[in-house]
C-alpha cells in the first residue's frame, strides 16, 4: 500500500507566454511517492515543472507544495522543493563542488561555518570526500549531476522535481543517480521521454497542450500515451 507524502496542489493554474497559453486551467493534487510527467514537445512539461518548484509565477491559479505557496514564499519553497534540470550547467553557479553545495545551506540562513560542514557531510555520504575543492568545470557530466543532486539534497527538500534528468548520461551513471534518487523517502516527480523510466511509477500524467490528456496508473497512462503517439503523423512534429 502506497503511503501518502506532501501534496503538490495546482489550483486553477494557467501559464501564458505572449499570447500563447502554455498551462491551462490545470486542477491537480499529487501526492503519491512517485510521479511521472510525459507529453510531446512543447506540450508544457518544463513548464509545469517549474511552476511546482516556484520558479515561474502561475498568471491564475495558485500552487501549494506541503501548504506552502511556492510562488510567493520563496523562503519557504527552497526548504521544501528542490529541482533538478536536465543541464547541469544551468544549475550550477560557483567554481568549486563545496561552494556549490553550501551556497543552498547559506540561503536556509546557515553560517558559513555550518554550511561547509553541510556540504563536507554530503560529500562523505556519496564517498565523494575528495571532491570539495574540486573545480566543478573539471568534472564530467554524470559527475556534475551528481553534484547538482546533492546541493539539492543537502537543502533536506520533501519534493524533488527532476526535469529530464538523465538526457546524455550512459547507463551506468544513469542506474547510479536512479538508485540514490529512488532510496529518497521524499516525493519525486520526474519529467522524462523515457517511457520505461516512468513503468514503475505510482502515478503518471499525461500532458498535451497545457491540458491533462490522461492521468492514472502508470501502465495505463503510458499505454494510452504510446498509442496515441503511434497515429501522429512525423509531418505533425513540433519542430
Ligand atoms: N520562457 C519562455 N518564453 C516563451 N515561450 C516559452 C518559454 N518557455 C517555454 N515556452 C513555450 O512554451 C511551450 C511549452 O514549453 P515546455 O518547455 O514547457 O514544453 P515541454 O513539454 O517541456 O517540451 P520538451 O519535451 O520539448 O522539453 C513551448 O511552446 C515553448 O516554446
Amino acid at each position: 500500500m502506497e503511503t501518502a507524502t506532501d501534496p503538490v496542489c495546482l489550483e486553477g493554474v494557467s501559464v501564458r507566454f505572449g499570447s500563447r497559453e502554455v498551462l491551462r486551467d490545470l486542477t491537480l493534487t499529487l501526492q503519491s511517492r512517485r510521479v511521472g510527467i510525459v507529453g510531446r514537445n512543447g506540450s508544457g512539461k518544463t513548464t509545469l515543472a517549474r511552476l511546482i518548484a516556484g520558479l515561474i509565477a502561475p498568471d491564475a491559479g495558485r500552487v501549494t507544495v506541503a501548504g506552502v505557496d511556492v510562488c510567493t514564499d520563496r523562503r519557504a519553497a527552497i526548504r521544501t522543493v528542490g529541482i533538478l534540470f536536465q543541464n547541469p550547467d544551468h544549475q550550477i553557479i560557483f567554481p568549486t563542488v563545496e561552494e556549490e553545495l553550501a551556497f543552498g545551506l547559506r540561503q536556509l540562513g546557515r553560517s558559513k561555518a555550518e554550511a561547509r560542514e553541510g556540504a563536507r557531510a554530503m560529500l562523505a555520504r556519496f564517498g565523494r570526500d575528495d571532491w570539495a575543492e574540486r573545480a566543478v568545470d573539471g568534472l564530467s557530466q554524470g559527475q556534475r549531476h551528481l553534484v547538482c543532486l546533492m546541493a539539492v539534497l543537502a537543502m533536506e527538500p520533501r519534493v524533488i522535481v527532476l526535469d529530464e534528468p538523465f538526457a546524455g548520461l550512459d547507463i551506468p551513471t544513469i542506474r547510479a543517480l536512479r538508485r540514490y534518487l529512488e532510496a529518497l523517502p521524499v516525493t519525486l516527480i520526474q519529467v522524462s521521454h523515457d517511457i520505461a523510466a516512468l513503468g514503475e511509477y505510482n502515478r503518471v500524467i499525461w500532458l498535451e497542450g497545457g491540458k491533462v490528456a490522461a492521468d492514472g496508473p502508470a501502465d495505463e497512462t503510458l499505454a494510452r500515451y504510446l498509442a496515441a503517439m503511434e497515429e501522429v503523423d512525423d509531418a505533425d512534429a513540433d519542430l
